[in-house]
């Protein structure tokens, strides 16, 4: 079996058989960063983590490219690096070395606000604050009611907001009419929108936390989006819809899926295997499938 480590300047293909060699990324100084990232491109060059100097790398020399609008599935046994990963992009840890690179800007060049309010992440455990479900999902005031129940709508999840099937969920007219702050209506009654989210969101599950992120994430549709083990939680239904979601809502974003539920990301552009912090297989399903690598045993060892 060779090794399936992509190089600096290559790229994975072909299961790591005979890897390409990629055109050298060019930094693009035209682009404003008030429109960056425009495409979702990232590359990471010789990246390597550690939480403390006194620990081992937990990334080690990772090179991936991952192109704009690709659907990406992230697995690897415990401990391989997988949310190390998520803190890289996000720069909740600083790399030893090496670059992350997005449309052509350094990430390590960009304020920390302008690089986290560009990326949407659907967190494991995700946390809400204190108050109401619209200012959970929109903290800034930056959307209108209307286009906060659109994001409801396609995530499916007028049940959570307390709103009885059918019955409060607006109509084209109604939602419209939300728009104006004059008109009340079945949101200021302590449901739906105004329904309020207690401390940490304890008033709603795991699974529920979760759909409430892919909400907002729907709402904010950022050019990239991390959904970290998302479907651990729910059951295999909504499992169903969130990928639904995902490849219709976010059809022209960059997205990484971390996932021990191997069915969750069998339909990735690509997978990237993890094994001890680093990148071990890189490549489609089909040819993962077909080389009888890492991601071909995890399959076979997988419960469906
Ligand atoms: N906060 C931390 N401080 C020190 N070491 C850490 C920390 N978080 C993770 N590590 C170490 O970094 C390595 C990679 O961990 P990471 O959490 O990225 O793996 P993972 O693939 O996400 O695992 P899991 O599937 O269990 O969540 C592991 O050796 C882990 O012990």
């Amino acid at each position: 079996m060779p090794a399936f480590e992509a190089k600096m300047g290559t790229k994975f293909c072909k299961c790591g058989y005979g890897l390409e060699q990629e055109a050298p990324h060019e930094i693009s100084s035209t682009l404003p960063l008030s429109q960056w990232p425009k495409e979702g491109k990232i590359e990471i060059h010789n990246y390597s983590m550690q939480y403390r100097p006194d620990l081992d790398m937990s990334l080690k020399e990772l090179n991936l490219h991952i192109g704009g609008h690709e659907k990406i599935g992230v697995v690897g046994r415990t401990g391989a690096g997988k949310s190390s990963l998520i803190y890289a992009l996000l720069r909740i840890v600083e790399p030893a070395s090496g670059t992350i690179i997005i449309d052509g800007i350094d990430t390590s060049t960009i304020g920390l606000h302008k690089l986290r309010s560009s990326i949407s992440i659907v967190p494991q455990d995700p946390t809400l604050f204190e108050g109401t479900v619209r200012k959970n999902l929109d903290p800034e005031s930056k959307y209108t009611d209307k286009q906060i129940w659109k994001a409801i709508q396609t995530v499916q999840i007028e049940d959570i907001l307390s709103i009885p099937t059918g019955k409060y969920t607006p109509t084209k007219d109604i939602a419209s009419k939300a728009d104006s702050d004059d008109i009340p209506g079945p949101w200021v009654t302590g449901i739906g929108l105004d329904k309020w989210v207690e401390t940490d969101g304890r008033n709603f599950s795991v699974g529920q936390r979760q759909l409430l992120c892919l909400c907002r994430a729907v709402l904010w549709h950022r050019r990239i989006l991390i959904l970290d083990e998302a479907t651990a939680n729910i059951d295999s239904k909504t499992d169903q819809l969130m990928q639904t979601i995902i490849r219709s809502e976010f059809s022209d974003c960059t997205v990484i899926t971390i996932a021990h539920r191997l069915n969750t990301i069998m339909d990735s552009d690509r997978i990237l295997v993890m094994d001890h912090g680093k990148a071990v297989e890189f490549d489609t399903p089909e040819a993962l499938v077909k080389c009888g690598g890492h991601y071909a045993k995890l399959l076979e060892s997988t419960q469906f």
